[in-house]
């Protein structure tokens, strides 16, 4: 199969969606991997890296769309991409289907794409492999940001989260105690924040009680819960999912009104639509704005900031992946394998995702009965 891994060109994303051990894994089995030139130096790869294992490299973004079967990316195709898409193409990467612009779904139906969704490709325990890598780094991030963010200079009320002796700590609510949740309340409580997780999932809510050993407070998700928790919080963490879908709005804007002026919210769940209503995606050059006082972060693709960590991070799982595609070819590789089958979003003209089919207005087709369909 001949591969192609592009140059990322959203704002600031330095992650790339191949590295060379990855490049060398297909070569080795007779594949050709084409990687546009630079793809990798946001991440420390020069092209001469990649070319020692058998990568060609390739002048332009055009061509490595036009001549690849498989492209290989880490975010969602933006505008510029959309009529570099090929008919029937393969493309292995985030799609954020549900959250982003709809024209992305159109483009892929018009072009009759393969969508293999890193986020939706989900093992029969209902973990999400390749999504973890990033909600881990997202999770750890969030505080970071966060901190940041509650400082005067940024706009925030002047707060330290861990405090000193003598003056209160400060208080974060995480709503989601998924991998982002718990990712994020980790760093909260070694900065010495008072910490409150919520989740729906009450097995989720023991184990996280087990593993912080009563050093945060889990609660039961629901509107009171959440109202009160984010109405006494200087910072409040948005890592909710409902795989492949929209995620539900939970904090609306009255609420976020109550909070004192200089509190901070990060939403990290901005990739698929945000869960704090008055949330909208920013990037990283311009990540914050403010409503009713609160500073709000909602950069969209956080990993492409530490690309040395995330770039490796991601691709450790994601390579598996990819060369099983390369070596079965699409439809086989999809027949073989559950969770790959489930990060089909899109194929032949199809929405092939239940979640996105039912938030973006589209038909939804089994991917198994796609496969049977013209
Ligand atoms: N902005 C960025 O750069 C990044 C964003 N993300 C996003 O972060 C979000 C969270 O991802 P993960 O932690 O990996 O998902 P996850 O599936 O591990 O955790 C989500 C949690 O939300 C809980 N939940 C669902 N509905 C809820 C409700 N009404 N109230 C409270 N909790 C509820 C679930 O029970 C689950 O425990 C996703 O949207 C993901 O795409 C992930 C990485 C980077
Ligand atoms: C998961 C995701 O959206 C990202 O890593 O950018
Ligand atoms: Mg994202």
């Amino acid at each position: 199969m001949i591969v192609g891994v592009p140059k990322e060109i959203k704002t600031r994303e330095y992650r790339v969606g191949m590295v060379p051990a990855g490049v060398r894994a297909l070569t080795s089995a007779g594949h050709t991997v084409l990687v546009e030139t630079n793809a990798g130096v946001g991440s420390g790869i020069p092209d001469s890296e990649y070319q020692r294992v058998g990568a060609q490299i390739v002048a332009s973004a055009d061509e490595v769309w036009k001549r690849a079967e498989m492209v290989v990316k880490v975010k969602e195709p933006i505008a510029p991409e959309y009529e570099r898409i090929q008919p029937g193409q393969i493309i292995y990467t985030y799609f954020h289907l549900a959250g982003v612009d709809p024209e992305l779904t159109k483009t892929l139906i018009k072009k009759k794409a393969a969508a293999v969704a890193y986020e939706t490709l989900q093992l029969d325990d209902g973990s999400l492999p390749l999504l973890k890598p990033m909600s881990e780094v997202a999770g750890k991030m969030a505080i970071q940001v966060g901190a940041a963010c509650l400082e005067k200079a940024h706009g925030g009320k002047g707060i330290l989260l861990g405090g000193v002796p003598g003056v209160r700590r400060g208080r974060v609510t995480v709503i989601g105690g998924g991998v982002v949740g718990l990712c994020a309340a980790k760093v909260a409580v070694g900065m010495g924040a008072e910490v409150t997780i919520l989740d729906v999932n009450l097995e989720r809510l023991t184990y996280l009680d087990d593993v912080f050993l009563g050093r945060v407070s889990v609660l039961a998700s629901d509107t009171e819960s959440i109202a009160k928790s984010v109405r006494e919080s200087d910072l409040v963490v948005g890592a909710v999912l409902i795989p492949g879908g929209k995620a539900p709005k939970l904090v609306s804007e009255a609420l976020i009104s109550e909070m004192s002026p200089g509190s901070v919210v990060v939403d990290v769940a901005v990739d698929q639509g945000g869960c704090i209503e008055t949330c909208k995606p920013t990037t990283h050059d311009n990540p914050t704005f403010t409503v009713h006082g609160v500073v709000h972060y909602c950069v969209a693709n956080m990993p492409g900031a530490v690309p040395q960590t995330s770039t490796y991070a991601l691709t450790n799982t994601t390579r598996p992946y990819s060369r099983k595609i390369a070596d079965m070819g699409l439809i086989e590789a999809v027949k073989s394998d559950r969770a790959l089958a489930r990060a089909m979003n899109t194929y032949n003209g199809h929405v092939t995702y239940e979640a996105v089919a039912k938030d973006m207005g589209y038909d939804y087709l089994p991917i198994m009965d796609a496969f049977g369909r013209k």
